[in-house]
């Protein structure tokens, strides 16, 4: 999906909202635990209940791994069944030597066909091009990330006056364009983002944090949107496990609508 049809998607449904699957085969409701793929038919339920208040679904790797084969295919099918008018993000954070990326990069964009995958910048541009080789596919750049250990080095100040992450994102932008790379940034960090926007006035950023991290949804719109929007705000637990009931995908609608309609009001106050 490009750019524009991003943008398209978010002014038609009035949301910048991406809903993260983390699906916790410990934490989904028992009752489907008898199903022959609980994680699939929870995903399924939730998706059904949320992709009209949704532009996005940003299944994190780690759940799926974590159950070995079953859980490939858990994410294969849920993949399958998004629609295909909704962005798709890997969070898999990978990066690694050039050509080891490349392998990462068909596995997420050919054999699986998401439309994007979170990247960590670290070891630099030549773990990050081979990613982004591939038309019509996005990196997600790691920038200022939303937990505690983000100030262990990212916000570290470096000899050139700049912050570490500040310079990952005055560097990375030189190596893609804003129509093939976003930028994570975290919620919890809304006092950066009108600086951070200065510094890449066009990318998307993916704001994950909001809902179980306690990111404020109306400052980071405020000071992160741009004429494009250029936010897709992530929840996951604050929308999946909004409850643990029959209701489970009910709830998760009705959390995802609640979400949407602050959106349309900030995109109607700071578009
Ligand atoms: O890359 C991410 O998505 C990510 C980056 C970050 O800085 N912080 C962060 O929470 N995430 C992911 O976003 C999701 C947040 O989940 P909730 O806190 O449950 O809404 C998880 O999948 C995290 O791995």
């Amino acid at each position: 999906m490009d750019r524009a049809s991003l943008f398209a998607a978010i002014q038609k449904k009035q949301s910048y909202l991406c809903v993260g699957l983390d699906t916790d085969i410990q934490k989904i409701p028992s009752h489907l635990l008898k199903e022959k793929d609980p994680v699939f038919a929870f995903n399924k339920a939730i998706i059904d209940a949320t992709a009209e208040y949704a532009v996005a679904y940003k299944p994190n790797l780690a759940f799926y791994e974590a159950m070995g084969l079953a859980g490939w295919e858990s994410l294969q099918k849920t993949l399958d069944y998004i629609p295909k008018d909704i962005f798709t993000i890997a969070d898999a954070k990978r990066g690694d030597i050039g050509n080891t990326s490349g392998l990462y990069a068909r596995a997420f964009f050919e054999a699986m066909n998401f439309d994007s995958v979170t990247v960590a910048p670290y070891m630099g541009e030549d773990s990050v091009k081979p990613f982004l080789a591939f038309e019509g596919k996005w990196v997600i750049l790691l920038g200022l990330t939303s937990n505690a250990g983000s100030e262990d080095f990212q916000s570290l100040k470096m000899a050139s006056g700049l912050r570490l992450y500040e310079q990952v994102l005055e560097t990375s932008q030189l190596w893609g364009t804003p129509d093939n790379m976003m930028y994570v940034i975290g919620a919890t960090k809304a006092q950066q983002f009108g600086e951070i926007r200065k510094r890449i006035p066009d990318h998307f950023l993916l704001v994950p944090g909001v809902g179980a991290q306690g990111g404020d949804l109306r400052s980071v719109s405020q000071y992160g949107m741009n004429p494009q929007c250029g936010l897709l705000v992530n929840s996951s637990r604050g929308i999946i496990y909004a409850s643990s009931g029959a209701d489970f995908a009910q709830k998760a609608g009705e959390e995802a609508r609640k979400i949407q309609q602050e959106m349309a009001e900030y995109l109607h106050l700071f578009l």
